[in-house]
């Protein structure tokens, strides 16, 4: 166990916490900021499984992320760092914490003695972070434009280790570049062509997509070029990286047929296209075995270049939303991207450009469908939830009819991929579970009326007065084998209230109070019947 790594999780639970590191028993106090990020940690959404056995999306763990109140009806906005292994993505991913638990303040980068902590990472050659992982909390930012977003902070296996197939390494990178609406794509020292090749699946994917909208499929990608050692041919930063990646992107005739088609079309299909040189961050940090990630050891250039490189990131103006076919998503629609996704990357074979459109399609109706669902059911909730008194069977059905129709409206509304058809199938789906959630806020409803909860005592305890009355009735007249009738009917209705009192109390035999409740149920329907027709 190399130091640094134990140090970096000094504050931060995870396995490596435990141990006993000779600079953690330093018991330095903690600052502010690694309080915050040591409270939270990051989550792994996606596992990684030993033996080939690919990967599986832990849906619960996502769905807490996303999922939460605070969070699951904004537009989310997912910034990923992804690339080849052992290439500083966790490392920089920390900085990107960093910022974002201290963006109004431009010492952001923190003390210049303060281990750098967040998701795990640490030297040497094997590789650390397996799965994807996403930060265990999504970040509010208010945009200058008025609008509040979610932001989640996505850190990526690293591609082409030696425990993983070309099929994960290309599944890990795919999945993330989906879900992603700001892909950093991390590289080392320049852009080679097997770099743009890699990008190939998702130029063929977004000629695809905007067969069916007008709409770029992708937001932005920045090619993160690290230990940059040219900066007298392209300075480092946003404006080398510029005229580099536009030399990086020229078309010549001695390329690749497909990598010319790449280059082609890459930026049609992402609506943002840049390039970051980042210089080389000093030997401590790439050799020695020490280095905590505390600033005093990094070299003053790399931390110049990162102070402009995050914002530019970051920063509430350049935070881009994630958009589906030109729509934003929210949390609870990125949801179900990550499930489609995840189910087509499951397969023995990297699925072809067509299935990957043919599960945006499917996801981007799933999601139309849920956000519909969500509206409804908030709408019934404060009209007849379990809160609220009991309303009229007939006006309840009326706001369900015009609430149902606004959520369809709703669902119509929302920009879809997949064609007409693939709608109306999506649509019969949302309007039967809408049926279905009538049903049963109807059923909630009647349980709040208070003659409904007494009917089968009341209507039993009347059998029993009615069927007294009628015995000693009888028997005034002589009629004695009809008396006795009338007890026994008597006594058959005691029992059942009898029985009914104790399933409620006791909670047990409920199918027996089942019966008894249908059996009241339709001799009070009767007894309305025959009221009505008299009356
Ligand atoms: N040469 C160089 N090394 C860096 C840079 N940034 C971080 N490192 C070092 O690279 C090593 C690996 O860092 P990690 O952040 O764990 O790398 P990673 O890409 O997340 O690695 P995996 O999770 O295994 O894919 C650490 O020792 C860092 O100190 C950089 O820009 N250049
Ligand atoms: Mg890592």
């Amino acid at each position: 166990m190399l130091k640094r790594s134990s140090r970096s999780l000094c504050y931060f639970p995870g396995d490596r916490a435990l141990s006993s590191d000779m600079r953690c028993e330093e018991k330095e106090v903690p600052t502010e900021v690694q309080k915050e990020v040591g409270a939270v940690g990051p989550v792994h959404i996606v596992l990684a499984h030993e033996d080939d056995q690919g990967f599986s999306l832990d849906e619960e763990a996502l769905e807490r992320l996303l999922l939460r109140e605070e969070v699951v009806d904004l537009d989310v906005v997912v910034v990923s760092v992804a690339g080849a292994f052992r290439k500083g993505k966790s490392f920089l991913l920390d900085f990107l914490l960093r910022y974002m638990y201290n963006q109004s303040s431009s010492s952001w980068m923190g003390d210049a003695e303060e281990p750098l902590t967040g998701f795990t990472w640490r030297g040497g050659c094997e590789r650390e972070t397996t799965g994807i992982q996403a930060w265990g909390q999504l970040f509010l930012v208010d945009r200058p434009d008025g609008s509040k977003v979610a932001v989640m902070l996505m850190d990526t296996q690293g591609a082409f280790d030696s425990q993983s197939t070309v099929r994960d390494c290309a599944t890990l990178f795919a999945l993330s570049t989906m879900v992603s609406s700001i892909q950093v794509y991390n590289l080392s020292q320049n852009v080679q062509e097997d770099d743009l090749q890699h990008l190939q699946l998702f130029t063929e994917y977004g000629r695809l997509a905007m067969e069916q909208t007008n709409e770029k499929p992708f937001q932005r990608l920045m090619f993160l070029v690290r230990d940059w050692s040219y900066p007298y041919e392209h300075p480092y930063g946003l404006e080398g990286g510029h005229s580099f990646l536009e030399k990086r992107l020229q078309v010549t005739q001695q390329q690749h047929e497909e990598l010319q088609t790449v280059r082609r079309h890459i930026h049609s299909c992402f609506s943002s296209i840049s390039c970051f040189l980042l210089p080389h961050p000093g030997l401590r940090v790439a050799t020695n075995p020490a280095f905590d990630g505390r600033l005093t050891d990094i070299d003053e250039d790399f931390k110049r270049e990162l102070f402009c490189l995050v914002p530019t990131l970051l920063a509430p103006e350049n935070l881009v939303v994630k958009e589906i076919g030109g729509a934003k998503l929210t949390c609870r629609d990125l949801l179900h991207y990550f499930k489609a996704y995840m189910k087509i990357y499951q397969g023995e074979e990297l699925p072809h450009p067509k299935s990957m459109l043919q599960a945006t399609a499917e996801a981007n109706n799933l999601a139309a469908v849920a956000g519909a669902r969500a509206l409804y059911t908030k709408s019934m909730e404060q009209l007849c939830g379990g809160d609220t008194p009991y309303m009229a069977p007939l006006e309840l059905s009326r706001r369900h009819h015009a609430l149902r129709l606004e959520a369809v409206r709703h669902f119509r509304s929302v920009k879809k991929m997949g064609g007409e058809e693939l709608c109306r199938r999506y649509q019969e789906q949302l309007e039967a579970e809408l049926d279905l959630s009538h049903a049963s806020y109807s059923k909630l409803n009647d349980g709040k009326n208070i003659f409904r909860a007494v009917r089968t005592p009341a209507t039993l305890l009347g059998l029993v007065f009615l069927c007294y009355a009628a015995s000693l009735f009888t028997g005034l007249l002589g009629a004695r084998w009809l008396a006795s009738m009338c007890h026994l009917l008597m006594g058959v209705a005691l029992v059942a209230l009898l029985t009914w009192l104790y399933t409620r109390y006791s909670g047990e035999l409920r199918p027996l109070g089942h019966v008894i409740d249908r059996v009241a149920a339709a001799l009070w329907e009767q007894v309305i019947y025959i009221y009505k027709y008299i009356f």
